[in-house]
Order: structure tokens, then C-alpha cells, then sequence
């Protein structure tokens, strides 16, 4: 338990009749205020000094052991009729501390703890503010009582970390609430509002008022009422009729969507034994279950990425500047030009997000169009969130110069150059000085675009992922010029958006795509080698990717990499044959997706691609005998004999390719550390969180053996150089492989020698 800070007082209303535990979680004035909170607990200077000691070791320790003595103290008080628990600074608790999950586990455990509570016999009433989360909530749950302010999250979110609510939270919530709910909360680890923790019945009352004085009057009111009913370990767990029915259902579900996850199913497992056991061999069953997930690895990954995601917060470019010496603008009425896919999506993150919007359209007809879609768009969001829909925040206009008073513009015309630097040439006419210069370009260089505009220090790249109000990613892409300034503003507007907004540097494909080409191209090569798309699809799906490399393009579309490799030289019409046909630039390439492009296979949208569909526009992919016959064919007209090709194989020269180019990132400063480029696939590209990412997951397999196998591969294929293993992977194995957090001393030991 983390961030629980002992503080005991009396109130002024009650006297002494009702004792407070105070529970806080800012994590980051932890250590003050526990060591404050401590030796106000009382023992002088003594415990204060061992408090502080323990601390210094695990900061859950000491705040469970203030909670245990606290508690005890307030139970053995004839004057203390009931006991609030309640956090501090709006806070009620977050949960256990998960960098103490690492390490040894020090002081007392947070199971008997919460059965203490519980055990109690006076009433325990959880005073509910802010977060209460993970064993924030098991422990409110232990309590009798539960009254939580209309603004407080509950929920337990253990699943996310790849664990399982094992502080008891399995075995309660669905005594509490029933299977159903309590199957969705644990599996999901979803976050509900108080007024839904109120309709689920997991608090007794919500307050618009001061929380803690209302769980004061509350305690007063039930003090010396019986407790045994009140007790939720000893509710009988109400079984719904259809049961097993419920439960396969469930355990289908969570298959289905968890890609390999072991922790859903570890939960539908654990919320089982509550409804089949009785709570003490529940009890038993949560803690094998969690017992398993915790050695299982995934676990580590998944904390891995919660880490992560926060450490892209504190981004810094090869200058130095960073968040911590850049402030951002603010930002309060954006711009959007062009209202393609896009540029509708931004549109309603922006409006979702608070801001004053003006979406740019130059023919009236595709404005109309997007002014519809927007709005249905912005409809569905309100629905779903019960919330008004932001429609009015929304002015729409062919005009460009409405965007005169904006703060800040994101272009989302056509990857065209020639397009873009007219749009940010008449964007530098019309906008008021210091408005931020955006642009969504997936490809494009951002140095290129900012040379056209006479303040090039305030273009910034902002690459959104489609649909852009759903995808929780954002590139801020920094040029050569792009003020620290540009890029804090950037960053801070993604960081409004809800989105996981990693800052890095121009490049072709930036981070993500850039990974992403060597992936694809290696796809590509095995087809030619004698795999099929259903081999390679099968493999990556099995990893844990919702969709392998053909399912994925033909959901986005062939002619889109069509039309970059055309317009690159790369992809040149006709049939020739041949190992020429085969070589860019004295590099391997496959022109297998130009030729199927040729065919009009353009995927889904076109009902065949790499698979064939019921009609253009349906979803459901099914192999497509064609497309064998055109493999074979190719692979005869190019001479090349089809060799039996293993999922193994598959995997190595997909994620090792990507891996590699990965380090080459890393090693040329686009990316300031493996965080950065591991938040870029997990929340952009279906990369399984519960694998970390591709440099946590290289790491994992081992660095010398991703080193050995990609030394093997670019053997066997000397004409792709892209798999000659880069520099800074052979130092990272020389200096003995360190942990995935120690990389960022070796790179820049490598850059301060370049
Ligand atoms: C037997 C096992 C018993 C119990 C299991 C558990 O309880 S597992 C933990 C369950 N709890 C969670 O998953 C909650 C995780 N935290 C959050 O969702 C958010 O941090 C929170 C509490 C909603 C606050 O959000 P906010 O946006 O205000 O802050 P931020 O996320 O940036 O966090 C601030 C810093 O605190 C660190 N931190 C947050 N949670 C934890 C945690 N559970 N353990 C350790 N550290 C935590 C976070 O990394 C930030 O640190 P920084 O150094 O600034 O990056």
C-alpha cells in the first residue's frame, strides 16, 4: 500500500468520539507527509526515527504499519465510538506502491489488514475523495461503510497492471454487487464515477459536500449498531441462475479480447472461486492465481508501460531542453485545416477536450459532409459518456483566414508537399504572431515544412493515429528549429487530449513508421520465401497483436503504401521478372503489394486483398485461393523455390527487424530513450502491453540472442542491410546487457563520443 500517511486526530466536531485515519496519495509528497504524519501519530523523536528508516526502504510499509497501529489505537480507545478512514489532499488512495512489488515486501501485509478492519467491532467508515483505487479500494471494501464524494473514481484496476485484485477485491466486490458487475470491473480494471459505484451499491452514499464531515455524521449515526451484516467476507456471493453459462461466457470474452493476456482470465478465475467457494478457500484460490501472474513476466511488462507512459512525460530534445525548462503556451481556440478522416477526428478530440475549434474545409460540399460527420461523431461520444455533446464549441468555415485569432493550427490537408507548403504559407499570412504551426504529416519532413514559413521555430509536428479521437497515441515530431517552447505547448495539448503524447525527433516515419517498414518489408520477403499471409498473420496474432501485417493492410488499405512506394520510384508498373525486379538501390524488394495493388485489390474497402470478403466494406477475411495461385505464380516467374517457413522464423525476422531499427533510432537521438519507442507501440501500433513493448521485449528475450539471430538472418540475406544489427546493440551486449531502464547511460555514452 502506497502513499498512506498515518495521521491521526481527533475531530473538532465528535471529540474524541470518532478517531481519523488519514489516507493520502500524492505520490510525489509522500515522504514528507508520512514522515509528518508519523510522528504525529505520536512515539517522539524515537519512532519517528524508525518510521523515517522504513521508509526509506518501502514508502506501503510504513503506511500499512500507521494504518495497523492507528487502527489499533482507535480500537482500544473506550472514548472512540467509530473509525473514518479517509486520505489526504482529496485523496483517498491509489493503491499498493508497484515499485515495491519488485523487491522484497516489507512491514505488515495488506490482507490481514483489511480483515482487521473488517473484524472490528466498531463501525469502519471509508470516507471516499478522489481516487480509491486498487488496494485503495479493497481496503475502503474491508470497511462497514462507504461514502464517497460525487467526484470521486473508484475502481480496481489491477488487471491493467497484469494483476488481479488480491487484497481480497476478487472475493468482496462480487459479494457486494453481484458476478456480472463485478466480473466487468475486475476484468476491465474499469474506473466508474461515484454516481455509478452508487447505482452497483459499492457505496452506502455520495456527497456533494465535504466527504470526510459527512462520513464523521455518518460513523456517529451507526455507532454501537450491530456490524455482523456489514461485513462483506461473510455476504452469502449471490450465484445468478445460468452460472457456468455466465462464467464460460465471461472466460469466452475475455479470451477473445485479452491477445494472450493472462490476468482477464486470471480474474474471471478468481471472481469464479467467490461465487463457487466459500470466502476463505476464495482467499486461497486469489492468492495462487496471483501468485502465478506475479512470476509470470507479464506482470513486469505491463508496470514497465504504466512507468513508461509517465516517463515520456519528461521529454528532451538533443539540446537539452526538456519539460522541465520549457513552458508551454497556452492554448485556447485551435485551428483545424482539412477535414479528411483526420482531420474530423482531431476536430472532435479538440472539441472533446474543451477547446474553441475551427475546422477548415475549402469546398463546401466536403465541409457540409464533415460538419455531419463531426457531429455525429460528437453525438456518439456525448451518449456514451452521458454527457452534452461539445457541438457548439465548433465553428465551421471554407475560409482560411478564420484563422485569425487561433492559438494554435493542425493541418491535415493531403500528404502532398506542394499542398502543405501553400497551406503553411497562407497559414503564416493570416495567423496572429506566435500561433503554433502543426502538421499532422505521417511522412512527411517536418524541416522541409518549417523552412517554408518565416517562423520555423514555431512549426511542430503532431501526428495523430486514425480514428484520431479514439487512438490514445500522438508523435509531437520537434525539427532542427522547433522551439523547446513549440514542442512543451504540443505536448501539453496532447496530454489534455487523454493522449500518450511522446516527443521525438524528424525522421522518415518518425518513430513509428519508421519501425514499422522493416517490419511490413520482412512480411513481404516471406511471402516470397513460401509463407502465406494466413502463416505470418497467425504468428503475430498468436504474439498478441489484434491484427497481423495482411489483416492490418487490408483494413487500412493497400493503395495507401501503393502510393508513397510510387511516388518514392520504389513501385514500377509491369511484370518483370526476375532477381532485378527484385532490388531498390542494391536492396532487396518485394514488389509482391505493387502487383497486388495492380488487381485492384485494395483490401476490405475493395473486398479482395490478401484476403477475400463477402462484399467490399465487410470485415470478416477469408483466405483467398487467388492470391495462393499469384504467390506461386510470382514466385515462379522470379525464380524463387517456396521453403517450409515456421512461426518461430516468422516472429524473429518480423519483430528483430523492427527491434533493430528500433536501436538505430535510438542510437541516431529520434528517440530519447526505449520508453519513448515502446509507449509509440503499445498505444499506437497493437504492440501487447503485457509484452512491454519492442525494446522491454528485446530485453526480455536477451540482447545477445537478438544480437545472434540478427547477425544469422542478414547472413542468410546479405541484399538487406536493414538487418545488419545496429551499433548500439552490439555495445549494449558488450556492456553486459544492461536493464531496459540503464540503456539511456549507455546511449548517451555513445553520443557524448560521437
Ligand atoms: C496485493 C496487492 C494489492 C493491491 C494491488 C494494487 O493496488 S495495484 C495498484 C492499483 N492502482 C493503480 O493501478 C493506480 C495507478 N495510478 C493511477 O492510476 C494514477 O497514478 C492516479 C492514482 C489516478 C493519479 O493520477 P495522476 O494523473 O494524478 O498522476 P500520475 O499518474 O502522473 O502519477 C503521479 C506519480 O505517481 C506515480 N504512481 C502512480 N500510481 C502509482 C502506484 N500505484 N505505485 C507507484 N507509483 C505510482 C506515477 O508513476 C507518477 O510518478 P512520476 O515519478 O511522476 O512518474
Amino acid at each position: 500500500m502506497t502513499s498512506l500517511g498515518g495521521r491521526r486526530r481527533t475531530s473538532p466536531r465528535c471529540g474524541r468520539q470518532v478517531q481519523r485515519q488519514i489516507i493520502q496519495s500524492t505520490w510525489s509528497s509522500l515522504r514528507t507527509r508520512t514522515h509528518r504524519a508519523v510522528r504525529r501519530m505520536g512515539g517522539g523523536a524515537k519512532a519517528n526515527a524508525t518510521a523515517h528508516a522504513q521508509w526509506a526502504q518501502s514508502s506501503g510499509a510504513v503506511v500499512r504499519q500507521a494504518i495497523v497501529d492507528t487502527v489499533k489505537i482507535a480500537l482500544s480507545d473506550p472514548k472512540v465510538k467509530s473509525v473514518v478512514i479517509c486520505g489526504q489532499n482529496g485523496n483517498f488512495c491509489g493503491g499498493a506502491d508497484i515499485k515495491e512489488f519488485g523487491g522484497e515486501m516489507t512491514g505488515p501485509p495488506l490482507i490481514p489488514m483489511i480483515h482487521a478492519i473488517e473484524a472490528a467491532n466498531k463501525p469502519m467508515v471509508a470516507a471516499i475523495e478522489g481516487n480509491a483505487l486498487g488496494g485503495g479500494l479493497e481496503l475502503a471494501l474491508g470497511c462497514h461503510y462507504r461514502i464517497a464524494h460525487s467526484k470521486a473514481r473508484l475502481g480496481l484496476p489491477e488487471v491493467t497492471l497484469g494483476l488481479l485484485p488480491a487484497a481480497g477485491g476478487s472475493q468482496r466486490l462480487p459479494r457486494l454487487i453481484g458476478v456480472p458487475d463485478a466480473l466487468d470491473l475486475i476484468t476491465t480494471g474499469r474506473i466508474v464515477t461515484a454516481a455509478e459505484a452508487l447505482r452497483l451499491g459499492i457505496v452506502d452514499q455520495v456527497t456533494e459536500h465535504n466527504t470526510v464531515d459527512a462520513a464523521v455524521k455518518f460513523a456517529l449515526s451507526v455507532a454501537g449498531q450491530p456490524l455482523d451484516a456489514r461485513r462483506i467476507s461473510t455476504f452469502p456471493c449471490p450465484r445468478p441462475p445460468d452460472s457456468d453459462a455466465l462464467f464460460e461466457e465471461a472466460m469466452r470474452k475475455v479470451r477473445g479480447s485479452a491477445r494472450g493476456a493472462m490476468a482477464p482470465v486470471a480474474c474471471v478465475q478468481a471472481v469464479r472461486a467467490a461465487a463457487t467457494l466459500p470466502y476463505e478457500r476464495g482467499m486461497e484460490r486469489e492468492k495462487e492465481l496471483m501468485a502465478t501472474l506475479f512470476t509470470s513476466g507479464q506482470a513486469r511488462a505491463l508496470q514497465y508501460v504504466f512507468f513508461a507512459q509517465r516517463a515520456v512525460g519528461r521529454w528532451s530534445m538533443p539540446s537539452g531542453a526538456g519539460w522541465d525548462t520549457s513552458k508551454p503556451r497556452p492554448v485556447n481556440k485551435a485551428a483545424v485545416i482539412g477535414l479528411g478522416t483526420m482531420g474530423r477526428g482531431i476536430t472532435v478530440a479538440l472539441a472533446q477536450t474543451g477547446l474553441s475549434v475551427v475546422a477548415i474545409e475549402t469546398q463546401e460540399k466536403q465541409l457540409m459532409e464533415a460538419k455531419q460527420a463531426v457531429t455525429s461523431m460528437l453525438e456518439r461520444g456525448a451518449k456514451r459518456r452521458g454527457a452534452a455533446p461539445a457541438l457548439d464549441r465548433i465553428s465551421y468555415s471554407r475560409n482560411i483566414q478564420a484563422v485569425a485569432d487561433v492559438d494554435l493550427v493542425i493541418e491535415a490537408v493531403f500528404e502532398d508537399m506542394a499542398l502543405k507548403l501553400e497551406v503553411f504559407r497562407q497559414l503564416s499570412a493570416f495567423c496572429k504572431p506566435g500561433t503554433l504551426l502543426c502538421t499532422n504529416t505521417s511522412a512527411l519532413d517536418v524541416d522541409e515544412l518549417a523552412r517554408g514559413t518565416p517562423n520555423p521555430e514555431l512549426v511542430v509536428g503532431m501526428h495523430f493515429f486514425a480514428p484520431a479521437h479514439v487512438m490514445k497515441l500522438l508523435e509531437v515530431v520537434y525539427g532542427k528549429r522547433s522551439s523547446p517552447q513549440a514542442v512543451a505547448t504540443a505536448m501539453q495539448l496532447g496530454k489534455k487530449m487523454g493522449k500518450a503524447s511522446v516527443a521525438v525527433g524528424n525522421c522518415r516515419g518518425f518513430v513509428g513508421n519508421r519501425m514499422l517498414r522493416l517490419y511490413v518489408e520482412q512480411a513481404f520477403f516471406l511471402l516470397e520465401e513460401g509463407a502465406t499471409p494466413e502463416l505470418v498473420d497467425g504468428a503475430l496474432e498468436e504474439f498478441g497483436f489484434p491484427m497481423g501485417v495482411f489483416r492490418m493492410s487490408d483494413l487500412s488499405g493497400l493503395d495507401v503504401g501503393w502510393r508513397t512506394r510510387k511516388a518514392a520510384g520504389q513501385a514500377q508498373p509491369g511484370e518483370a521478372s526476375g532477381q532485378s525486379a527484385r532490388i531498390r538501390n542494391g536492396s532487396r524488394y518485394s514488389p509482391i503489394g505493387d502487383l497486388v495493388c495492380e488487381q485492384g485489390r485494395f483490401g476490405q474497402k475493395t473486398g479482395r486483398g490478401w484476403y477475400q470478403y463477402d462484399k467490399p466494406g465487410s470485415r470478416v477475411a477469408r483466405s483467398d485461393p487467388w492470391l495462393h495461385s499469384f504467390l506461386e505464380q510470382y514466385r515462379a516467374r522470379h525464380g524463387l523455390v517456396a521453403r517450409s517457413i515456421d512461426r518461430q522464423e516468422v516472429l524473429e525476422r518480423c519483430l528483430y527487424a523492427l527491434v533493430n531499427e528500433g536501436f538505430r533510432i535510438l542510437e541516431d537521438g529520434i528517440a530519447a530513450g526505449p520508453e519513448d519507442i515502446d509507449v509509440i507501440y503499445v498505444f499506437g501500433y497493437g504492440w501487447p502491453g503485457h509484452r512491454g513493448g519492442p525494446m522491454f521485449y528485446a530485453s526480455t528475450v536477451g540482447l545477445p540472442k537478438v544480437l545472434e539471430r540478427l547477425e544469422h538472418y542478414h547472413q542468410a540475406h546479405p541484399d538487406v542491410p536493414d538487418l545488419q544489427p545496429c551499433g548500439l546493440l552490439r555495445r549494449l551486449v558488450a556492456s553486459g546487457s544492461p536493464p531496459v531502464h540503464r540503456w539511456r547511460e549507455v546511449i548517451k555514452k555513445l553520443h557524448s563520443q560521437l
